[in-house]
């Protein structure tokens, strides 16, 4: 599994990054402008600290001066006292800061984890129930990033505006003291380290590349593992260990050297930029001692500039490093773009209640549907990404009905019935509910209308009593439990309905998941009951029990995807699907007798051995 690079930053538009974090920002416009002040007085408190030792020094100095020129008393006592206040002040901004910091810090926190789960809430939202984009663009674990990586960052992009104000605030009032001082030492200092900045932009490109390159190395190695612990069995029967091995080895070096050449480009800019503090630092000292024998500059003034220097290389290193994290928001806002397919691009970053310390609201009501009389498809096409699907199907079901789909391996049933669910993008065709168009299959094919059980249904890793019920009344799960014939399992499982099955189901055998899929679509209700492919790991037996226990006790109407006897001999109707066609249509004993595809898929079902119920059942007998 290969992950696609990643769109080029290039393409984002800034404004518009500009504009959707703006509208992320003044979520809680107040936790927003209080981090701004905390952090502002965060950022710019070191230069009052910086005033202070330098006042300390000016004091002392003057007080010298005049002791010189054979004044004492007052005067003297005047200036140290100014100096106590001095250290005074140093000390209270000092032990303020611990204070301001704390608040601040949690200010920060509050707000990076809201706007985390804001993004994080839509992006949700918009994949549960926007129409037409459910298929993902790219692998789960791609998606995963968007999730995590991509909102992690365009959250955590707001740290640059609340830092960025105090920052900006510490440069200028840095440079505006040390300027007033001495303009040629503040130019001589402030050139090269502006220098760097722009280096350091120069290179950005490079330096995204690399971070790049690594995190797809990684992506490709999580992925290799993932694929690994999902085909354990396939592997040690193949005997592939040594070849699997070998190639997460190969896959590690690749990743090796990618984080090497990473991290060694970061560390030298780091290094070089720590460098020209010192040398910063260095010219300072030169140049300030040659001034201060010349009686140029003063003690308090050279305290000035090595006091306010360092963090100025920190401030203007924080800005290149801002034009950096904007184009890579830019990038993680189109890759959430890419991700939502269809949404527009202002749906991460919308307004809606998030409830991090309130109770949740109860779950909205179940809309009360009105009951299925008749569905009906016209012409119903959709197609896979290689070009594979169905086209032009037609049908109708009525209520009551057990109508089966059937055909060779391939021939589109499971894309019919995944279409008309709304769980992939139809490209042609209508659907009609009792004569009303179906306008968003996806959102209106649920319970109570309708519910579905795949060919490979996955469970989630709760108790098996979680699993059934999946948010269904409780009164329903034991009924639920003895029609899906899950009654026996319960026996052989050790806790019963409290067990364990483990992340999709691993802990149970295929034809428990899918029995136990089958009850939870049995505990919701609904009036449609689709099922592709159930009987894939029931024995005949059960699967003709299965199909009884719904006849007798449910009022449901099926359509069930199926090329076994018990389901076929049960059928009110068959549909024949073949090369993505619906090419017959009729009851069991009228297509046996005219279809030789019929035919040719019912003697292959013979030599299967599946015989359960394999008398063809009379078409509108009673369930
Ligand atoms: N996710 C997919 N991506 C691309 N092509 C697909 C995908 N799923 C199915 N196809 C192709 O679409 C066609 C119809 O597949 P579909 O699964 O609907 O057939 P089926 O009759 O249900 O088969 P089976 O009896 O094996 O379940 C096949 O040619 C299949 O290869």
């Amino acid at each position: 599994m290969t992950t696609p690079p990643s769109p080029p930053a290039q393409t984002t538009d800034p404004g518009r990054t500009f504009a959707l974090s703006r509208r992320l920002f003044v979520y809680q416009p107040g936790l927003f402008a209080f981090n701004l002040v905390m952090w502002s007085a965060v950022h710019a408190s070191p230069a009052l600290l910086t005033l202070a030792i330098s006042g300390v020094f000016r004091h002392l100095e003057e007080a010298d001066k005049l002791r010189l020129a054979g004044s004492a008393g007052q005067g003297v006592d005047a200036v140290i006292l100014a100096a106590w206040a001095s250290v005074g002040w140093f000390a209270f901004v000092r032990v303020s800061r611990f204070g301001i910091f704390y608040g601040a810090f949690r200010a920060w926190i509050e707000l990076w984890y809201t706007l985390d789960a804001l993004v994080r809430r839509n992006l949700m939202s918009y994949l549960l129930r926007a129409r037409g984009s459910r298929r993902l663009p790219d692998t789960p674990a791609e998606a995963v990033s968007r999730f995590r990586d991509d909102v992690d960052d365009v959250a955590g992009y707001t740290e640059v505006w609340v830092d960025g104000a105090g920052m900006l605030l510490y440069t200028a009032i840095a440079v505006g003291l040390m300027a007033s001082v001495d303009p040629l030492i503040t130019l001589l200092v402030c050139a090269p380290l502006l220098l760097m900045v722009l280096f350091v932009q120069r290179l950005s490109p490079v330096i995204r590349s690399y971070r790049r390159r690594m995190r797809e190395a990684t992506a490709r190695v999580t992925d290799f593992i993932g694929e690994t612990f999902g085909a354990v069995s396939a592997v040690k029967l193949a005997a592939r260990e040594d070849g699997m091995v070998a190639h997460l080895r190969a896959l590690g070096d690749v990743r090796q050297k990618a984080a090497l050449r990473d991290v060694l480009l970061t560390e030298l800019i780091r290094g070089v930029n720590t460098n020209m503090v010192n040398i910063a630092v260095g010219v300072v000292l030169l140049m300030g001692a040659s001034r201060i024998r010349g009686g140029a500059m003063d003690v308090a003034d050279f305290v000035l500039f090595i006091g306010l220097l360092p963090r100025l290389t920190g401030t203007m290193g924080f800005f290149g490093d801002a034009i950096a994290r904007h184009r890579r928001t830019g990038v993680s806002y189109e890759r959430m773009h890419r991700l939502l397919q269809d949404a527009p691009d202002t749906q991460p970053v919308e307004h809606h209640p998030l409830y991090l310390h309130a109770e949740l609201p109860p779950a909205p009501a179940r809309p009360v549907a009105e009951p299925l009389r008749e569905l009906r498809v016209e012409g119903l096409g959709a197609h896979h990404p290689g070009g594979a699907g169905i086209a032009d199907v037609s049908f109708a079901l009525r209520r009551g009905e057990f109508v089966v789909v059937t055909g060779r391996i391939g021939s589109g049933k499971t894309t019919l019935v995944r279409a008309l669910l709304g769980l992939m993008p139809q490209d042609a065709g209508r659907t009609f509910w009792n004569g009303e168009a179906v306008e968003d299959p996806a959102t209106f094919f649920v319970p109570p209308r309708s519910a579905y059980t795949a060919q490979l249904p996955n469970l989630f890793s709760d108790p098996l009593r979680e699993n059934v019920l999946s948010g269904a009344d409780a009164a329903e799960l034991d009924r639920a439990v003895r029609l899906a014939q899950l009654g026996p399992d319960l026996a052989q499982l050790g806790a019963g309905l409290d067990t364990e099955v483990g992340a999709r189901g691993v802990k149970l055998s295929g034809g428990q998941v899918q029995r136990a899929a089958v009850a939870r679509m049995l505990a919701q209700g609904a009036d449609l009951l689709v099922f592709d492919d159930v009987s894939s790991a029931l024995d005949a037996r059960t699967e003709a029990a299965l199909w009884d226990s719904l006849f007798t006790e449910l009022d449901a109407t099926c359509l069930v995807v199926s090329h076994r006897r018990a389901a076929l001999t049960r059928a009110d109707r068959i549909l024949v699907m073949a090369g993505g066609r619906l090419v017959d249509e009729g009851t069991l004993s009228d297509l046996l007798a005219r279809s030789p595809e019929m035919r040719a898929l019912w003697d292959g079902e013979a030599e299967d051995g599946n015989t359960a119920g394999a008398a063809p059942r009379e078409v509108g007998s009673g369930k």
